[in-house]
């Protein structure tokens, strides 16, 4: 089944936002497969960003991520990856919806309480760099109540 990798970023964490994240996983379906709270450093957060060390703003990015604890999750379930970055929002907060958790919570862009991979690629790949051990494996009994 599809995984995608969600992180809490360090804002989230310091907010008190992590129970309400995993609840709208959880309560939309999706099973948790990973879960970890680290601080990373420099190096790390620039090698999960690599694609935008191009960018201005990736200086700013790359401290922000680095300046206090985050929750790495690996989510599994049929199109994880796709309603995922749904129930996330747009990426900048202005333009995310209410209901999505950047347009519940947020309000600048380099503040957006959470990350999620943009398609199946990535979240592979970010799952690969997050947690090399692999995803934690068992199977949910709710199975049957959430798929036909
Ligand atoms: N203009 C900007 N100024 C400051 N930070 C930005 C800006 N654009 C993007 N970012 C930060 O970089 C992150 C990655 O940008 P990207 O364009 O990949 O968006 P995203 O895929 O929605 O976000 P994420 O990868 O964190 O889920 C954003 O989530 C945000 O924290």
């Amino acid at each position: 089944m599809e995984q995608t990798f969600i992180m809490i970023k360090p804002d989230g964490v310091q907010r008190g936002l992590v129970g309400e994240i995993i609840s709208r996983f959880e309560k939309k379906g999706f099973t948790l497969k990973g879960l970890k709270l680290l601080t990373v450093e420099q190096s790390f957060a620039e090698k999960h960003y690599e694609d935008l060390s191009k960018k201005p703003f990736f200086p700013g990015l790359v401290q922000y991520i680095i300046s206090g604890p985050v929750v790495a999750m690996i989510w599994e379930g049929k199109g994880v990856v796709v309603t995922g970055r749904k129930i996330i929002g747009a990426t900048n907060p202005s333009a995310s919806e209410p209901g999505t958790i950047r347009g519940d919570f947020a309000i600048d862009v380099g503040r957006n309480v959470i990350h999620g991979s943009d398609s199946v690629e990535s979240a592979n790949k970010e799952i690969g760099l997050w947690f090399p051990e692999g995803p934690t494996n068992w199977q949910s009994s709710l199975h049957p109540w959430i798929y036909e």
